[in-house]
Parts: C-alpha cells; structure tokens; sequence
C-alpha cells in the first residue's frame, strides 16, 4: 500500500498511437500541474499501482509555460516519459495530444493544428473527422550526426545517430535477421556516453521490402514500448540514407511496422518528414495520484 499523501482529484485522460500508451492531464490554466514531479509521473504511468502508460502529456497554455519560448501555438505538450524525466519531442504523442484538442473543442481539426513542443511547433492535420482517421504531423528537418555504436549483451551494432528533436540510434540487423535475436531489452542499450550526455533512444531494424521497414524500439526513460513515432522517423531517414547514398532521398515514402502498429513517413521535396498514423483516446476520469 502507497504511504503517499493523499491528493486532491483531478481529471485524466488515457490513449495511445500505435499502442505507445499516454496519460493525458489536462492543465490548461496551468492550475492543477504546477509541481508535477518526477515520483507523480512514475506513480501516474506505473502499469500495477497507477493508470499507467509509456509516458505523460500534460495539456497546458503555452504562454504559461517557460518551456514554451514564445512559440506561435496556443498548446504546449509537456511530455515526461514514465520514469519522470523530460523529452524534448514524442511523435506518438503529439498525435495523441491532437486528438484531445480535437475532441475537446479545443482546436479546428478542419484546418491545420500548431502544437508547441520543448523541439518547436509541429503543425497536426486531421482525416476523417474529429474522433477517427489517421493524423499527420510535420516533425520538421532530420539532424544526421554521424555514426555510432550499440550494444546488447555480447553483441555490437553500427549506429545512425539522428536528431528528431530528441535523439535516436538507429541499428540495421543483417539481412535475413530477426528481431527477436536482439533479445530482451529490459536495460538501456549500451551507448556512447560522449555522442549522447543525455541518454538516446535506440532502435533496431530489419527490412522487409523496398520502402518497408519493421523496428523495435528501446525507450529513453520508458523502456522497450510498442512504438515511437521519433523512433520511427529517424528509422525512415536512416533506411533512405542507406537506400540512396548518392543523395535522392527527398519525395520518399516508407512504411515502418512496430509491435504496436503501423506508421508511414515520407521525407518531403522540401527536406520535412511527415508521419500519419492513428491515435485513439481510449477512457477518462478522475484521480488522486
Ligand atoms: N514515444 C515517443 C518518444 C518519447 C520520448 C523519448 N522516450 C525520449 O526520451 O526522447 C515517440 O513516439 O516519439
């Protein structure tokens, strides 16, 4: 039994985007959240003695937020992944997200949706009306850093470290592999601590076919989850890079499987990926947590 001190109630939302699973507070005046600290998000998203999920998104004004610098959006996603620390970005997220200002009538699901993130403003666009249909969003121009390595166990990958906002390392099997021979990914995977000071969420690949790729993802701060919209973008523009070495990668289109579902990215003429896939808010109440 928790010895936590009883607080007052306050609503909640749960959903998910290709099943990478999200508590939404709703915070609007920015009220309720004010000290939302790290044990809260742990006790929130703990998946026995909380509502549990992935990580949190806390809806809140953006000109009430310190974090929000000025962004030309009315909403601030205020991300923090399960273990309580922050994330510059989450692109399963923000779809999530868009999907509660839409079904809240807190934005135009008709026209273009602005959300500002600690990574910039990344614009939604709805189909299929308010609570159905797939939603894109524009996660802006990759960072290609160079390569890495990754570790697991006794066995070493050769990496692509690619900035989407928050950091990725993307790992190719050999042809043929399965992503079951990774193994389990109860730890972080081992990385370069010098590449990245603040800890990366790593991703493994295998290809299916021309312009299809299947990952598994380890989370910063989250664990091994069932996608990553971030994850899976930096995937894409890896497998283009790699599939195009003599340039060429602009108006390319990918679909990428994850346990949780499917996502499809395409790396537009005018150097900006855009990710579509689902996202569902699936219950809504109360809690103390
Ligand atoms: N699941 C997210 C990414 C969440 C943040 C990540 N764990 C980090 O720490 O950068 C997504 O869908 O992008």
């Amino acid at each position: 039994m928790s010895s936590r001190e009883l607080v007052a109630s306050y609503p909640f939302l749960k959903g998910h985007g290709t099943e990478n699973d999200f508590v939404v507070l709703p915070d609007h005046d920015g009220t309720i959240h004010a000290e939302l600290t790290a044990e809260r998000v742990r006790a929130i998203c703990d998946r026995r003695a909380g509502i549990g999920g992935d990580g949190v998104l806390r809806v809140v004004r953006t000109e009430l937020v310190p974090d929000g610098g000025g962004q030309d959006a009315t909403w601030f996603m205020d991300y923090r992944n399960s273990d309580g620390s922050l994330s510059e970005m989450c692109g399963n997220g923000v779809r999530v997200f868009g999907r509660y200002l839409a079904e809240h009538g807190l934005a135009d699901p008709s026209a273009p949706v602005p959300v500002a993130t600690r990574a910039g403003v990344k614009v939604l666009t709805f189909a299929g009306g308010v609570a159905h249909g797939e939603i894109a969003v524009d996660m802006g121009t990759p960072k290609v850093l160079g390569e890495t390595t990754v570790s697991v166990a006794d066995r070493t990958w050769r990496a692509l470290h690619v900035d989407m906002g928050n950091p990725h390392a993307v790992a190719f099997l050999d042809d043929g592999a399965d992503l079951a021979e990774v193994g389990p990914l109860l730890d972080p995977p081992v990385h370069d601590e010098a590449v990245y000071p603040h800890g990366v969420n790593v991703e493994f690949v295998v290809r299916r076919a021309p312009g299809h790729v299947a990952m598994r993802v380890h989370e910063r701060g989250s664990g091994e989850t069932r996608s990553c919209g971030t994850g899976a973008c930096a995937v894409m523009v890896a497998a283009a890079l790699a599939d195009r070495p003599d340039g060429g990668v602009r108006d390319t289109a990918y679909r990428v499987d994850l346990p949780g579902g499917t996502l499809r990215i395409i790396w537009t003429a005018d150097d900006r990926i855009v990710m579509t896939g689902p996202a569902e808010i699936v219950a809504q109440g109360t809690t103390t947590l």
